[in-house]
């Protein structure tokens, strides 16, 4: 028998079974608890050796395989980003951050639209849309990011459609190059304080995690300290080189060419996607003469006028 008993148990709805019984637990949980003598895995084969970092705390010794400190793909950088990883704070827009419309419905349109201009932005700097996706951990704000996508760039073919937009629970099991991912909550830690829950969360990517979330109220939490004190430890705001293409051609270990930018905020990453793609498609019709290009919508409009963009003298 194969299991992981640090991932989400089965979802068993019939609340009589689900404490009564204790189905909720798996027979590889009850195994594990009866002392029943399991071997644990000690190497993993997913992800770069500095994402499994965030989760590998939880196994006894869980180091990588050769081939994930060796290929290629592992070795360099993610175009266009500072780092590998990332957790991003988001502020409240407009004075709102998570939004509960129906009980337990929880929604976050600051994380949205920020996860949504981020997936614009890697899709005009090259990366394939397939190895991209986008997931959160309330299934209203699933909804939510589908909406933003829609009016953003849903029939948008320069930019297309990230593989999945889905809930952690539902992504267990599965795995994607690049995982852009909303915690949502910004008021109680909520559903994430269950470390299974983070976990799987930030075991998804293979190459590059980018975390969405209020991180005062994550990193203040016990349960989740091994991983947010890892996350904390860089800078909080997205760090772009937007001159890059992907495939990247600069190592992970490596200093970049330009100075990166910083984005303080939402507002301002969707102002700078704005003018990004209008860049882009001007420059095309330049060089290409008439091409079918669409025009994008007006980023989200703010009570304040987005900041500009700064450059980083240096990088750490
Ligand atoms: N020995 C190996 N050689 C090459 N790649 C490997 C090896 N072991 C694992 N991998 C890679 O790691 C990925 C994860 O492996 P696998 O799906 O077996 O893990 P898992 O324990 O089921 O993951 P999870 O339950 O966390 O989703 C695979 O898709 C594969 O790409």
């Amino acid at each position: 028998m194969i299991g992981d008993h640090h991932q989400l148990p089965p979802v068993v709805k019939n609340m009589a079974f689900q404490k009564f019984s204790n189905m909720e637990q798996s027979l590889f949980t009850r195994l594990v608890r009866l002392g029943v003598p399991t071997v644990d895995l000690d190497a993993q084969g997913r992800a770069r050796a500095s994402l499994a970092n965030l989760y590998n705390w939880r196994y006894k010794k869980l180091g990588s395989l050769p081939h994930v400190l060796e290929r290629p793909e592992f070795r360099m950088a993610n175009a266009g980003l500072l780092y590998e990883f990332q957790l991003i704070d988001v502020g409240d827009f407009n004075g709102v951050g998570e939004s509960e419309p129906t009980p337990y419905y929880y929604q976050n349109l600051a994380e949205a639209e920020y996860v949504v201009a981020t997936f614009m932005y890697m899709r005009m700097i090259g990366y394939p849309a397939e190895d991209i996706s986008i997931l959160t951990t309330y299934n209203g704000q699933k909804h939510l990011i589908r909406d933003v996508i829609k009016q953003r760039c849903g029939d948008n073919p320069l930019i297309g459609q990230p593989h999945k937009v889905t809930t952690v629970d539902r992504y267990q099991g599965q795995q994607n190059n690049f995982i852009l991912l909303s915690l949502v909550r910004t008021k109680a830690v909520g559903h994430l304080r269950d470390v299974r829950r983070l976990i799987v969360a930030m075991s998804r990517a293979r190459l590059g995690l980018y975390i969405f979330a209020r991180s005062s109220l994550f990193s203040n939490c016990f349960e989740l300290t091994p991983a947010f004190n890892i996350l904390t430890a860089r800078p909080q705001v997205l760090h772009l080189l937007p001159n890059e293409c992907h495939p990247c051609k600069r190592k992970l270990s490596e200093r970049p060419k330009d100075d990166p930018i910083t984005v303080s905020d939402m507002p301002q990453m969707a102002q700078f996607v704005y003018d990004f793609y209008n860049a882009r498609v001007d420059e095309l019709m330049r060089h290409r003469g008439f091409i079918r290009a669409n025009r994008l919508q007006a980023p989200p409009k703010g009570n304040k006028k987005p900041a500009a963009l700064k450059k980083e003298d240096g990088n750490d």
